[in-house]
């Protein structure tokens, strides 16, 4: 599972999941758009415009999979039930994978059942350019004893596991930049799927909020 506002998707999502498909051999990556993020404000533009431009700007990457399941529930988007719902699907012995942004993984401490998402599946965070902060008390109690150093011994468990992983390609590219560049009528070329640029073009989204 790779989660996120995509408010709008960006190539540092999607390189990231073709990358984490390629490092962790895994079946498939969902990437599963957050109809209401817990803890953030509302995003620009419906969760339904941002669940369409990620299927455009997947189209045909074989691994990837645009999962709508998030949008079927009312309520924040929390990741614990997320991952309970693909437990479901998957299975006892499923190897399952969260995986989330350094940036992310900073403010794991405050999400919604912390340690249940660790019951649920194994967490991967991705290293991020320009996000290298010390973790808090709370986060370094919550990981204690959980990481491993190699996808090998991840790999071992269904679930219960922490990877640092740095993946071949880092990218310094955020939804914010990419918000602002297009309210400003700056040049977005190269950040984002063509795709997706086209469908925001077309549909004159992130114009202003
Ligand atoms: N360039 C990137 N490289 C690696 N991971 C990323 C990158 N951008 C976002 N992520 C990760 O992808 C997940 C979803 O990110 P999100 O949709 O919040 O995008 P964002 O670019 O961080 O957005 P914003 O600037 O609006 O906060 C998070 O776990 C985040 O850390
Ligand atoms: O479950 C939670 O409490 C929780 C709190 C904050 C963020 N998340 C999830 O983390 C992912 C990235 O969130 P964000 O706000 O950085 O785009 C997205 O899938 C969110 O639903 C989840």
């Amino acid at each position: 599972m790779l989660g996120g506002t995509f408010d709008p998707v960006h190539l540092g999502h999607l390189r990231s999941a073709v990358e984490l498909h390629e490092a962790l051999a895994l079946d498939r990556v969902h990437m599963i758009p957050a109809a209401m993020p817990p803890l953030r404000g509302e995003p620009w533009v419906p969760p339904e415009t941002r669940l369409a431009l990620l299927e455009a700007g997947i189209g045909d990457t074989p691994g990837l999979v645009a999962d709508p399941r998030e949008l079927r529930r009312d309520g924040p988007s929390y990741s614990a039930d997320t991952l309970a719902a693909l437990r479901r699907d998957y299975g006892r012995e499923a190897r399952l994978v969260m995986a989330l942004g350094h940036d992310a993984f900073l403010r794991l401490a405050d999400w919604r059942s912390p340690q249940r998402l660790f019951e649920l599946a194994h967490l991967v965070v991705i290293d991020r350019p320009d996000h290298e902060a010390p973790l808090s008390a709370a986060l370094a109690e919550l990981i204690q004893g959980r990481e491993v150093d190699s996808v090998e011994s991840l790999m071992q468990r269904p679930a219960g596991g922490l990877l640092r992983l740095r993946l071949p390609t880092r990218m310094a590219i955020s939804a914010t930049a990419v918000r602002r560049r297009l309210a400003s009528g700056a040049s977005v070329r190269y950040l984002l799927p063509e795709a997706v640029e086209a469908r925001i073009r077309r549909d004159g989204l992130y114009r202003q909020r």
